[in-house]
C-alpha cells in the first residue's frame, strides 16, 4: 500500500519587507535548500496551532495574526506526496530574533526580501515565488 500523504505547514514570517528562511541540513527532503520554518501537522492540531508550535521550536520566536495563505499538493516521488500549508504571521514583539533552535535540521535563520530570494530555494516554494506568489498583505510589498 502507497503511504499517506505527509502534510507540512510552513509560515511566512513576515518583518517589514522581510521573510525569515532557513538552510536545510541533510537528513530531511530539501536537503541543504532554503524554506521557511514549519513541520508537520500533529493529530487535533488546527492549522494555527501547527504554525506557532513549529515557529517557537524551531526559532525561539513568537507569532501573532496567523492567517491560511494557500496550499500545494506535490507528488515528489513514488514515496513522498507532500500536501503543503503555507501560512502567514507576524512576530508578536517586533524586538525578537530568532534562534537557531534545532540545529541538527537548520544551518541558521536569515531575514530575506523576496526581491533577493536565497538559492538554492526548497522546490515547492521556490515555484510558488518565481510564480510570482506574494505573501504581503494586500501585495503590499
Ligand atoms: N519547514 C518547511 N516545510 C515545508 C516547506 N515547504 C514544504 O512543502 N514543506 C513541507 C516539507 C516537509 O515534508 C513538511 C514538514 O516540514 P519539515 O520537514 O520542516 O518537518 P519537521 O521535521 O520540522 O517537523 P516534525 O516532523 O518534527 O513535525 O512540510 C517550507 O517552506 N518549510
Ligand atoms: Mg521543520
Amino acid at each position: 500500500m502507497s503511504p499517506a500523504p505527509e502534510i507540512g505547514i510552513a509560515v511566512f514570517i513576515l518583518k517589514d519587507d522581510k521573510t525569515l528562511f532557513g538552510r536545510r541540513r541533510s537528513s530531511s527532503i530539501g536537503a541543504y535548500t532554503y524554506a521557511l520554518p514549519g513541520g508537520h501537522l500533529e493529530f487535533g492540531e488546527s492549522f494555527e496551532e501547527c504554525a506557532a508550535r513549529e515557529v517557537k521550536e524551531e526559532t525561539g520566536l513568537d507569532i501573532k495574526n496567523i492567517e491560511l495563505l494557500t496550499t500545494t499538493n506535490n507528488v515528489l516521488s513514488d514515496k513522498v506526496h507532500l500536501v503543503a500549508v503555507f501560512m502567514r504571521a507576524f512576530l508578536s514583539d517586533p524586538e525578537q530574533t530568532p534562534q537557531n533552535l534545532e540545529p541538527d535540521k537548520c544551518e541558521g535563520w536569515v531575514w530575506h526580501d523576496l526581491k533577493n530570494l536565497p538559492e538554492p530555494m526548497f522546490g515547492p516554494l521556490r515555484e510558488m515565488l518565481r510564480g510570482g506568489f506574494n505573501p504581503f498583505p494586500n501585495d503590499s510589498k
